[in-house]
């Protein structure tokens, strides 16, 4: 539970959450802040959330995974916060197309990075802290496109078929303590810019045909913690995406 503990405390049973000062991240860390956990999250880039986050009794720590000494940094300051870890979410995520103006080795470099890298390199570092809470969990945010490729994101999707098979590796090696599973998203919501034809041709994607928003990411979050039998699994949370393109 929240232990309203001060800077100088251990926390015991943190919720991690990497990428937390946005979007799907933000509203994880909020709705599990309410519910009594003492959250943890990694932001890049310094935004008025923050401060939001941090009033709210959020931990927030400044963390540049694109570097191995930011991951190392990040992990060095989770060891020394935490006495115990109750989950650890890996959020953290670009969603980046193949561009001229990017080569493709800095592009499936990056994307190997923050996909596959940091999840890998946290999990193995953190097994122990999760080892030690009553029950343990890793969930990783992967993509519907595992399953497809995506022929505009190929190394953001490459690298998130990674992930995916990571679940696997990680669900078998800390097993029982430590139950590791996937959340395949769909679309869940939408960017700033992204215009209202593109919108409509995306909601007609899925069965359900909606931008459900970030709630049904915390409600799939909560099942997985709560289900002492769930591991090595992914949950395709998609509004049946594979099913429409049948139509
Ligand atoms: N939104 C959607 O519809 C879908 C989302 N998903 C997945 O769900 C998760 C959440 O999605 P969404 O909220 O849109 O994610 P965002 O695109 O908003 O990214 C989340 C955060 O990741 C952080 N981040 C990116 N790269 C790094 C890095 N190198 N080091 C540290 N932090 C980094 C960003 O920090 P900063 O803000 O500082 O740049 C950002 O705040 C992601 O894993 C995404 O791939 C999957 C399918 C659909
Ligand atoms: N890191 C991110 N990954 C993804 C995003 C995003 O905004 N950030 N968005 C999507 C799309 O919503 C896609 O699922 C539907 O067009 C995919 N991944």
């Amino acid at each position: 539970m929240n232990s309203g503990s001060s800077d100088q405390q251990q926390l015991t049973n943190a919720v991690i959450i990497t990428g937390g000062a946005q979007r799907v991240g933000k509203a994880l860390a909020i709705a599990l802040a309410q519910q009594g956990f003492d959250v943890v999250i990694s932001y890049r880039t310094m935004k008025p959330a923050v401060t939001e986050l941090r009033e709210l009794g959020i931990h927030c720590q400044q963390a540049d995974f694109s570097s191995q000494t930011g991951i190392d940094d990040f992990i060095g300051w989770i060891n020394q916060k935490c006495g115990s870890i109750r989950a650890l979410i890996h959020n953290a995520s670009d969603w980046l197309a193949e561009s001229a103006d990017v080569s493709p080795q800095q592009t499936m470099n990056q994307m190997m990075q923050i996909h596959a890298m940091v999840p890998y390199q946290l999990n193995l570092a953190l097994a122990e802290l999760l080892q030690t809470s009553t029950q343990g969990d890793i969930i990783h945010l992967t993509d519907y496109v595992v399953k497809t490729g995506s022929k505009k994101h190929i190394a953001y999707a490459a690298s998130k078929s990674a992930l995916e098979n990571m679940t696997k590796s990680f669900a078998a090696l800390l097993a029982p303590k430590v139950k590791v599973n996937a959340i395949a998203p769909g679309l869940i919501m939408f960017n700033e810019h992204d215009d209202e034809r593109y919108r409509e041709k995306a909601k007609r994607k899925s069965l359900m045909a909606i931008e459900p928003g970030p709630q049904v990411v915390i409600d799939t979050i909560n099942y997985i913690i709560n289900n002492p039998y769930l591991t090595g699994s992914c949950v395709d949370l998609d509004g049946g995406r594979a099913l429409a393109s049948k139509q």
